[in-house]
């Protein structure tokens, strides 16, 4: 989606049926660059996503996934040890890392010894490496990493990874102290990174989320931008939304 608007917007009527639908569109996703490149770079946010994420790793997909060519990342992560409870990394583990053969080697989780501003350029560092190396595509419209496809979910204030409103940024990790949802310290992909991406798909559940997911439908442009709103995507992009809009 190269322009606000131009992303296709699936409303579900549960939960349930986004989760079933979100499994196809990720493993639709990881057979098809896998078969073109080789490889599948996708971006995991924490929160609700990875509940939604659960069909995945059911039958059928959990067997029909070739899950040797994936790469996972983390949109953002909070400053905590990867055993706490806070820890995005913790959460993807237990609902979905620990349920399929992804190689440990190709599962890029942030250094958690390093205060907020080292692990933030720590991740920067890292990506930097697999951009050398081949494993991360860069954008030519853009200059910045391209993932194939970013998970992102949405906050009820309307944040997407750890960017709150006001938050803006040229680099491609950076991190905060302040984060107005606990814990404070977090780093997080910035919006030029989930701008590059294939493909984005923008996962928000729940009536409580109708009204901050508006901008980024397009639907409403006199209100201050949210987060959410500053999402596009370079190719197809995929939002699927369960509340009453
Ligand atoms: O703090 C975070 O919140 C957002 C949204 O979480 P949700 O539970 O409301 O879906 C999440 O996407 C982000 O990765 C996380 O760090």
């Amino acid at each position: 989606m190269s322009e606000k608007g131009k992303g296709k917007v699936e409303v579900f009527d549960s939960e349930e049926d986004l989760s079933v639908s979100l499994a196809k569109y990720t493993a639709d996703l990881a057979d098809k660059f896998s078969k073109e490149k080789g490889s599948f770079t996708v971006v995991l946010s924490g929160g609700s996503l990875i509940k939604s994420l659960r069909k995945v790793v059911e039958p059928p997909y959990v067997d029909a996934v070739d899950w040797s060519t994936w790469h996972v990342f983390w949109v953002d992560e909070r400053v905590v040890p990867k055993d706490h409870d806070d820890s995005n990394y913790k959460l993807a583990f237990d609902g979905f890392l620990s349920k399929v053969p992804i190689l440990p080697g190709k599962v890029y989780a942030i250094n958690d010894a390093l205060p907020a501003e080292g692990a933030a350029d720590d991740y920067e560092t890292c990506l930097k490496h697999l951009v050398k190396s081949n494993v991360i595509s860069v954008s030519a419209a853009t200059g910045f990493p391209k993932f194939d496809l970013m998970l992102l979910g949405m906050g009820p204030d309307g944040h997407v990874a750890s960017l709150f409103p006001g938050h803006e940024n040229e680099k491609w990790v950076t991190f905060i102290k302040d984060s107005p949802k606990p814990p404070p310290e977090r780093i997080t992909f910035t919006f030029p990174v989930i701008n590059s991406s294939a493909d984005v798909a923008l996962v928000v559940c729940g009536a409580g989320k109708a009204s901050p997911v508006h901008p980024a439908l397009g639907n409403d442009q006199n209100s201050d931008p949210l987060p959410v709103g500053l999402v596009f995507g370079q190719g197809y992009s995929f939002q699927a939304v369960s509340c009453m809009l």
